[in-house]
């Protein structure tokens, strides 16, 4: 099989993005995903993103991590925003399904800035802050980033008993300013340390609000590959609201044959 790609990256977390607007059986299997997710063997991504025809929205968005399993990717729906209004999917404003429900965003330049849903049932224990974002995410607060060792820590929480099955990302951030973090990821899926996590910036934000028992939240967050920016408010137990704003940047386009 011979398909045309984008590769597509958002503050250093990238993806090959697929359109399947005019192909609806297009399909990948988790050996191709592996594959052409290999940066040696392939062509190198966090991720893969397939966008699709939605009957009532502007498009819908299958995120696979580069193992082939599948969840809600920030990053990636940013630059799945951005790729599919370059195909003229929508002209303003994008609403479109994923696999946590539905979003919308907005494209300025390179900036793209996407809706979050709901976060709800928060656990916090003296260690971290656990919840979903649309993705699962542990969160820690550290001293010194420059003393952790983000892979050996991540592997040690996700294969820890707790997260072995289902699988965790792991966040470990370091406060700079009242407005301003700084963190780094390891996610489950990649089974590595990342550039960024948009799903990881989101669950960190909220963290970070709740450490500061804040109502509104407007962050900023350095990651590896740049700069995130979180809104977000709280209603209790809950926190709605939700805007992960940062850059998508079209790499190149390629063509391959699997
Ligand atoms: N990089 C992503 C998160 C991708 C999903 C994650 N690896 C998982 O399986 O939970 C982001 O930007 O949110």
């Amino acid at each position: 099989m011979t398909f045309s790609f984008t590769k597509y990256q958002g503050t250093g977390n990238d993806f090959i993005m697929v359109d399947c607007t005019a192909n609806k059986t297009f399909k990948l299997l988790d050996e191709q995903i592996k594959t052409l997710c290999d940066r040696r063997f392939g062509i190198g991504a966090d991720g893969i993103i397939l966008i699709s025809e939605h009957p009532t929205l502007d498009f819908k968005m299958t995120y696979y991590n580069s193992d082939g399993t599948q969840s809600f990717c920030g990053n990636g729906a940013r630059c799945a925003v951005h790729f599919a209004k370059s195909l003229g999917l929508f002209k303003n404003k994008a609403i479109f399904e994923a696999i946590d429900g539905l979003h919308v965003a907005a494209v300025h330049e390179n900036q793209v800035t996407l809706k979050m849903n709901k976060v709800e049932g928060i656990q916090k224990d003296e260690t971290a802050f656990v919840m979903n974002t649309g993705s699962p995410h542990y969160v820690k607060f550290t001293a010194d980033l420059d003393e952790e060792n983000i892979v050996e820590y991540g592997k040690e929480i996700r294969y820890s008993k707790t997260y072995k099955k289902e699988g965790i990302n792991v966040n470990l951030v370091e406060v700079l300013a009242n407005d301003h973090v700084e963190m780094v990821t390891y996610e489950r899926g990649v089974e590595d340390e990342t550039f960024s996590c948009g799903t990881g910036a989101t669950a960190v934000a909220i963290a970070y609000g709740l450490v500061l028992d804040i109502e509104s939240i407007d962050l900023k967050i350095t990651v590896k590959g740049g700069e995130l920016h979180v809104k977000a408010e709280r209603y209790s137990d809950t926190f709605d609201d939700i805007y992960l704003n940062g850059p998508a940047t079209k790499v190149f386009d390629g063509e391959i044959t699997i």
